[in-house]
Formats: structure tokens, C-alpha cells, sequence
């Protein structure tokens, strides 16, 4: 039995474990065919940020509800997570769960807030180690983030197996960076300086969120996530060596220790896909699909050419993206056309998942994005009939 809205006195109790058997069956898996290789009919597609501003509906729902009020409401987290997917029944293959990697700084004791028109802002960031104290030194997740397990267990069981559903978190390097700025920032000149001023304990900041990031991912696929996006959207702030010290190695750990961790639950959650995106991060595209970094799908900014990618990657990891996502505001025939283009860079067959290169902007047609949709759909079957 399957309850979306538990009641808090149950908050005490271990989040229950659900696999396959406990949801209703699923009647399209291109995406999860394509995460382990498998050549399929036509490329699968979802969208980051797919449920969001640019939809009269989500507006409609934030008009009514603080953003993080939305986060903590599995019922309304749940609706704004369908919204998308019932608008584009049959053109989108994979459901992301509405939430927000700074779910995580907030469980660690900081107070996170959504501004209008400014995003997200700490009130009290970390200035130096010294306030490292501040942090809770454990996060128990089925408590502090049992909202975000509810709501992925009643999505899953909402979405009634259309598409699969997706769990998400930032990367270590992401959340450090918004967990010292504060905020936005054009140069992240305050968490850069904590790399250089401060290495040691950068690095044992990297490990504490690191740590509560596994954790969080492990508890999201027993609540019923179908695969993991990790979002390290500022890699491209570093450099190489930056990136090799500061962000790799926390990478890396996430699918090994998230794979090791599933296996003692259940077997057949160990196979969970799990997708990297590391914006900007080109010097990373060798490194990243190494065979000791277990990560099945590499997300794609739109700087990046495909082709360059698929020689790069050599095969050995399914790629994702990637158009800029102003090319939705282009004629309807314009988006088209860049799409064909994109499909045979990237090759229809195997190994794609399309998407853009970013999330949706609040003002982004949403009829634009069905003639993308509608592209993908298109172009991929005649591409490989
Ligand atoms: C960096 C980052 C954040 N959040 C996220 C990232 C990584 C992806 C990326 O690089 O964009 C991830 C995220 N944020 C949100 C989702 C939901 C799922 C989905 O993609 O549909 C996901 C996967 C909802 C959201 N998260 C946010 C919104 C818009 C805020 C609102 O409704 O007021 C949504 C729909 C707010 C947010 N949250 C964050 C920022 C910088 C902002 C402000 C930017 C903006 O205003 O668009 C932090």
C-alpha cells in the first residue's frame, strides 16, 4: 500500500524499501534500453527543468505556494512533476522528480531561500572553516529529506508507468560553491578562494556533502527513483587540476558507493542508470568516461560538438543533450532542421538520450518545445527505418 501523503507521526519509522513489483508496470523503457546500450526504435527525450516557469500551469501553482513549500508537499510536488508529462503525453520518456539540489545544504543545518527573480540565497553562507561547526555532523535522510522520498513514491505511482522517473542531486563541487557564495555568482571568487586558501578543509567539506549525497541518492531509488542525475552545473569554474583534486574524486565515489550500498538492499536496484553532467567541464570528457568512473550516461552542454563527444567518450558511456536552449526560441521549420542535425551527429540508434544542453528559461514558448519534442520523435524514426 502506497501512501503519498504520510502523516508525520510515521516520520520516525524506516522509509519502507519498494522495487518494480510494488508500482504499476512500466509501458515504456527506451530510456532505461538506451542507459545499458541497448539499440532502440527511436531516441528517447526528456527536458532538465521540463517541469518549471515557462508552463502556465506550474506559474499557476507557484503563484499559490512558496517554491520550497512546493518541495516539501509530496502531493504538490507530485502534481508540478506530471504537469509536463501530461502536457506532452506521449512525446517526453522520462519524469524528473520536482525538487532542488539545495534540499541537501538545508538538511545540513543551512537556511535556504527562493528570491523572485534573484534564485536561491543564503542568508547565512559559510565564510570560513570555522563555520564548517555550523553543519550537522549526521543527516539522517529519511528523516530531514523524507519529503522528497514520499514525493517519489507517490509519483512513481501517480505516473502509473508511463515514463520512468528520475532522482536527482547536486554534486559535491556544486552544492560547496552555493553553500559558500551564498548565492549566484559570476565568478565564484569566494568558494574558489576556499580551494586555495584552504584546501584540506575544502576537501573535508567535499567529503561531508559527498557522504550525505549517497546517502540521499541510495534512499531515492528505494523509494522508487528509475535512474540518478548527479548536476555538478559550476565544473566549468575550474580548472583541470581543480576539477582532478576538487571534484573527480567526489564524483567518482557517488556511483561507486551509491551501486555497493543498493546491492545490500537488492540486487536489482544496483542497475539504477546514473548520469553526470558536468557543465562547461569539456577538459573532463576523457576523464569522466574512464571505465573506473561508473557513471552510464555523460550529460552535455550544448559547447560541446557531438561528434567530438562520441570520439571522445569512445563509446563506452550513452551520451545525453544537448542544443542551446535558445534554439526554442527559433522558428518552428529553424527548430527542426537543427535537430535533424544534431540526431545524425550524434547517431539515432544506440547510445543517445536528447535533451537540451540546460534547463528550460521561464520564457520559453511551450509550444516551441513540443516542435522540439515533436522533432526528436520524427526525425529519429525516419533516421533509423
Ligand atoms: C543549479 C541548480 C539549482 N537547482 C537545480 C540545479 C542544477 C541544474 C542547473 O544547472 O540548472 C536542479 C533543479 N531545480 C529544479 C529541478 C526540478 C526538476 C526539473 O528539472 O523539472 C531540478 C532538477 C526546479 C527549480 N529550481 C528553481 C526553479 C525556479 C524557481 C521558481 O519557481 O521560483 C525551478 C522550477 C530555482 C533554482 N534552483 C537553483 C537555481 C540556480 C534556481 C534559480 C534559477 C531560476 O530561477 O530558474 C539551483
Amino acid at each position: 500500500m502506497l501512501y503519498g501523503n504520510m502523516v508525520s507521526n510515521d516520520i520516525a519509522k524506516p522509509y519502507p524499501v519498494y522495487t518494480d513489483q510494488d508500482f504499476p508496470p512500466l509501458k515504456n523503457d527506451l530510456i532505461l534500453r538506451v542507459a545499458r546500450g541497448e539499440s532502440v526504435e527511436r531516441v528517447p527525450v526528456w527536458i532538465m527543468r521540463q517541469a518549471g516557469r515557462y508552463l502556465p500551469e506550474f506559474r499557476e501553482v507557484r503563484a499559490q505556494h512558496d517554491f520550497f513549500t512546493i518541495c516539501r508537499n509530496p502531493s504538490l510536488a507530485c502534481l508540478v512533476t506530471l504537469q509536463p508529462i501530461d502536457r506532452y503525453a506521449g512525446l517526453l520518456d522520462a519524469s524528473i522528480i520536482f525538487s532542488d539540489i539545495l534540499v541537501v545544504p538545508q538538511a545540513m543545518g543551512l537556511e535556504v531561500q527562493m528570491l523572485e527573480k534573484k534564485g536561491p540565497h543564503f542568508p547565512d553562507p559559510l565564510v570560513d572553516p570555522t563555520h564548517l561547526a555550523r553543519l550537522k555532523t549526521k543527516v539522517d535522510i529519511e528523516t530531514d529529506l523524507r519529503y522528497v522520498l514520499e514525493a517519489i513514491t507517490l509519483t512513481r505511482q501517480k505516473l502509473d508507468g508511463r515514463v520512468p522517473l528520475f532522482g536527482f542531486v547536486g554534486a559535491p563541487w556544486t552544492l560547496m560553491a552555493y553553500m559558500i557564495e551564498g548565492g549566484g555568482s559570476k565568478t565564484l571568487s569566494k568558494a574558489k578562494a576556499w580551494l586555495v586558501k584552504w584546501p584540506e578543509e575544502s576537501k573535508d567539506l567535499l567529503q561531508r556533502i559527498t557522504d550525505v549525497v549517497v546517502d540521499f541518492l541510495v534512499a531515492q531509488v528505494k523509494a522508487g527513483a528509475q535512474l540518478l542525475q548527479v548536476f555538478d552545473s559550476w565544473a566549468g569554474e575550474l580548472s583541470p587540476s581543480h576539477f582532478a583534486t576538487f571534484s573527480l574524486p567526489y564524483l567518482k565515489q557517488i556511483p561507486l558507493r551509491v551501486r555497493a550500498a543498493l546491492r545490500d538492499v537488492n540486487p536489482d536496484l544496483a542497475s539504477t542508470p546514473m548520469v553526470v553532467f558536468a557543465r562547461g567541464a569539456h577538459y573532463a570528457l576523457e576523464s569522466l568516461s574512464s571505465p573506473n568512473i561508473e557513471y552510464d550516461i555523460m550529460s552535455l552542454d550544448w559547447t560541446i560538438d557531438p561528434v567530438d563527444a562520441r570520439r571522445r567518450t569512445g563509446g563506452r558511456v550513452t551520451l545525453q543533450g544537448n542544443a542551446d536552449p535558445s534554439l526554442l526560441y527559433a522558428p518552428k521549420e529553424t527548430i527542426k532542421q537543427e535537430v535533424a542535425t544534431m540526431l545524425e551527429k550524434f547517431g539515432t540508434k544506440e547510445r543517445y538520450i536528447a535533451n537540451l544542453g540546460h534547463g528550460m528559461y521561464p520564457d520559453h514558448d511551450p509550444e516551441h518545445l513540443r516542435a522540439y519534442l515533436e522533432a526528436i520523435r520524427d526525425e529519429s524514426i525516419k533516421l533509423n527505418s
